[in-house]
């Protein structure tokens, strides 16, 4: 009972640490997860390749809660790999969580897709099809999980929407709904620091100062406005944490967007194709003395999936 998966890691547009309101897009880096499950074992024993003394409370939680609900609590292993770095405001946790609860589910052997007719998931069901899980609920499973980890502050709905269908995904964390989903095509530049911060020791408290621009920012994201949306949301957030503005000023002549990831310390600065002033390889040229890594990716669509790449 061998069952793989891999979900996304992805870039914020506005942070739900003031209000409880987020949005997030999927990032083209992806975490793999392996999940050996053991019918005659309970317990279940995680691995993170690139992080031995790592902590592996939530991807054990995440098989645990998915085999309690969709198998017969079967325990085993969980080993997963990334390209997204843990805890630099990539949504690690997130992409963590989703590609172990699909993982679970295709050692299960049972279908993940998404529900027919729901116009927030990816689009990609047809009217008349049936998977014994959507992607939604093997979402929500895994932000169960993180909540009982103890690895997230609102359960970061947003992230793992992002991460998990891909696209731009605004969302009520307090409820874990979707308010709305759309396709983004941005290429990205991420800078990521030495440094990394852990959402669960973030100051809430400081996030909530600035709630009335994290009001704003949702306005802009309900008007479609995410790239002004998510510079809005750096600058107030940057602020509120105790991160440098320079960076994001450095990218604003040369960016469509550009915001601190999460609750830092990673920035991603987005071009959209139809802006003639954006310009990351001039943004990355201004950014490489900085230290810590530069990487060029884009966004995706599509999102994470069980089993073989589709
Ligand atoms: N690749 C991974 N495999 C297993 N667990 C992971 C992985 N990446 C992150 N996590 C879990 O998520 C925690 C970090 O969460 P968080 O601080 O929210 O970072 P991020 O902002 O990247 O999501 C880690 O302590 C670990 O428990
Ligand atoms: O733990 C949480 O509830 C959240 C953590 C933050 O992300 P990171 O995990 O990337 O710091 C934030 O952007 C998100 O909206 C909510």
């Amino acid at each position: 009972m061998e069952g793989r998966a891999a979900a996304l890691g992805a870039g914020t547009v506005l942070n739900a640490l003031a209000t409880g309101t987020g949005a997030a897009f999927g990032l083209d880096v992806e975490t793999r997860a392996t999940v050996e499950l053991d019918p005659d074992d309970d317990a279940v024993e995680g691995t993170i390749a690139e992080d031995p003394d790592g902590d592996t409370a939530l991807i054990e939680r995440c098989v645990a809660l998915a085999t309690d609900r969709w198998g017969d609590g079967e325990g085993g292993t969980v080993r997963t790999d990334s390209d997204v770095p843990l805890a630099a405001g990539l949504k690690s946790s997130s992409a963590a969580a989703n590609a172990t609860v699909l993982a679970t589910c295709d050692a299960l052997g049972l279908t993940v897709g998404d529900a027919a007719g729901d116009p927030t998931t990816a689009g990609s069901a047809s009217p008349e099809s049936t998977v014994d899980v959507t992607r939604l609920e093997a979402c929500r499973l895994g932000v169960r999980a993180a909540r009982e980890a103890g690895v997230t502050v609102t359960g970061a709905f947003d992230d793992a929407t992002a991460s998990m269908l891909g696209g731009v995904c605004l969302t009520d964390n307090g409820e874990d709904r979707l308010r709305a989903r759309d396709p983004v095509d941005w290429d990205v530049l991420v800078w990521t620091p030495p440094e990394r911060a852990y959402s669960a020791d973030a100051d809430v408290e400081r996030c909530g100062a600035v709630s009335s621009m994290a009001d704003l920012v949702a306005d802009l994201a309900d008007d479609g406005r995410y790239a002004e949306a998510m510079t809005v949301n750096g600058l107030a957030f940057s602020a509120a944490l105790g991160f440098d503005t320079d960076p994001a000023v450095e990218a604003m002549p040369r960016a469509s967007g550009v915001s601190l990831s999460g609750t830092g310390p990673s920035v991603v600065a987005v071009a959209d194709a139809a802006d003639p002033d954006a310009d990351l390889d001039a943004l990355a040229a201004v950014w490489a003395d900085r230290p810590g890594t530069l990487r060029r990716t884009t966004t995706r669509n599509d999102g994470a999936y069980a089993g073989d790449p589709p």
